[in-house]
């Protein structure tokens, strides 16, 4: 199940913050454009980050979006990071000018076999945890490594009992 073990701690991410999350990562994204200052594509991981992606194309007024699809977890367990889609690769070549974007980077495992395949590409998360950090050059904002972050798209609004109970 989805509970915080073996994390210490929960970082939970409403829509609102995560949107607030991704512009500011588009905001930082400006000043590193390539020469000539536009993006030729923008490249979302699969599935979490497909959201910031599109906020950031949005933002950035990138109209060319493809997505490569990395699965290397099952809930909070990792397992080798295996792409089971890839992006148009006449489009991508060797990732010059192209701007690859997730949700997080914790262990970097999912940025390793996407840089492999894109090695000149910008590579921006809007969270990075310290192991997966190195790996990523543009990101917002660091967590600690014991810490999950829930998604909003992984949550939903319930009712939590009163810490003074009647
Ligand atoms: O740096 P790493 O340790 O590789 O972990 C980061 C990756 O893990 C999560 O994806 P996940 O594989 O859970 O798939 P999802 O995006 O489809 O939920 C997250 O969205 C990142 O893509
Ligand atoms: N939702 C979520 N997925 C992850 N994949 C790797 N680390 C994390 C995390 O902290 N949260
Ligand atoms: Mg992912």
């Amino acid at each position: 199940m989805t509970d915080r073990l073996p994390h210490e701690k929960g970082f939970h991410v409403s829509w609102d913050q995560l949107h607030r999350d991704a512009r500011a990562l588009a905001w930082r994204l400006q000043d590193v454009a390539p020469a000539g200052g536009e993006w030729r594509a923008v490249i979302a991981i699969t599935r979490g980050g497909m959201a910031p992606a599109m906020i950031v194309a949005r933002e950035l007024d990138i109209r060319t979006v493809d997505t490569i699809s990395v699965k290397s977890y099952n809930h909070q367990t990792q397992s080798e990071a295996q792409v089971i889609k890839s992006p148009d690769m006449d489009l991508v070549g060797d990732g010059e000018g192209v701007l690859i974007v997730d949700d997080l980077v914790d262990t970097g495992r999912t940025l390793k076999v996407v840089r492999e395949r894109m090695p000149k590409a910008h590579v921006a998360t809007v969270y990075a945890k310290p192991m997966g950090r190195d790996m990523v050059d543009t990101f917002v904002t660091e967590v600690s490594q014991d810490t999950w972050i829930f998604f909003p798209w992984d949550m939903a609004l319930q009712y939590v009992e009163p810490y003074r109970g009647a």
